[in-house]
């Protein structure tokens, strides 16, 4: 279980997050929606510990980590996949995915390889090995990115607007390959998204925020996309 209690965060001494309750179980997919500046990008990198929490704890699998550096929480199971996908693009495709693999430094039973599975979800990984990563379109660069952060072998994925400028036939893909994390890997999912379809189809439960703050939360079986779309403007 990822829980965060009364999280709060700033910018110098501008608040931004205002006490955020959320919590994920194993393997549980739950989408974070809002409009553009309310929070949620920043929620993310506190969880990841690339932003410093002003209050509140993160607990992850019972652990108090709020305190912990970003290197520790990804050990713990922490992957991230940042909005613009944080490719090295002057870099291969084979040599951003290895990126991944200093994360497993702290696990002894860990193999110090790419998965497999990391091919199989992503046939791009092993079909454009070689190639620059910079030079693969948008919706290729989403999957090595999330290659990347499966190769930590992570409990719990971040994704920050994956379909951010992506073709839907690749939407679809990245759906299938999240579906399969999901329920193959038993990752759980936060999934911050725009595209309201995509984020209601892939999800469990979600949760709306509005200037730092989370202001409704539900099952999307309950909830129909339409009913939130508000939060999201027109
Ligand atoms: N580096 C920064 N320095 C100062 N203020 C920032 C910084 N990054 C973000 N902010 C401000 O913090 C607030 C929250 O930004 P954040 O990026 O977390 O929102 P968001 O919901 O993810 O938006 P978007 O969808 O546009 O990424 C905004 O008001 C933004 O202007």
């Amino acid at each position: 279980m990822l829980k965060l209690e009364g999280v709060t965060a700033a910018y110098g001494q501008s608040p931004v997050l205002f006490g955020i309750d959320l919590e994920i179980a194993d393997a549980e997919a739950v989408t974070l929606i809002g409009r553009n500046g309310v929070g949620k990008t920043t929620l993310l990198r506190a969880i990841t510990g690339l932003h410093p929490v002003t209050g509140g704890g993160v607990r992850l699998n019972g652990a108090q980590v709020e305190r912990e550096a970003a290197f520790t929480r990804a050990r713990s199971g922490l992957a991230y996949v940042p909005q613009g996908r944080g490719l090295f693009g002057h870099l291969t495709v084979e040599e951003n995915l290895l990126m991944g693999l200093p994360a497993l430094s702290g696990r002894a039973t860990a193999k110090r390889e790419i998965p497999d599975l990391v091919y199989d979800l992503f046939p791009i990984c092993r079909d454009m090995a070689g190639r620059r990563a910079g030079n693969l379109s948008g919706g290729q660069q989403q999957q090595v990115a999330i290659g990347r952060a499966l190769v930590t072998q992570p409990r719990y994925l971040l994704l920050d607007e994956p379909t951010e400028g992506i073709q839907p036939s690749v939407v679809q893909e990245i759906e299938v390959a999240l579906t399969r994390i999901r329920t193959e890997l038993r990752v759980a999912v936060l999934l911050v998204e725009q595209y309201l379809d995509f984020a209601w189809s892939f999800a469990d439960r979600y949760y709306v925020m509005q200037k730092g703050r989370i202001v409704e939360t539900g099952a999307t079986a309950d909830t129909p996309a339409h009913a939130v779309q508000r939060y999201l403007g027109v």
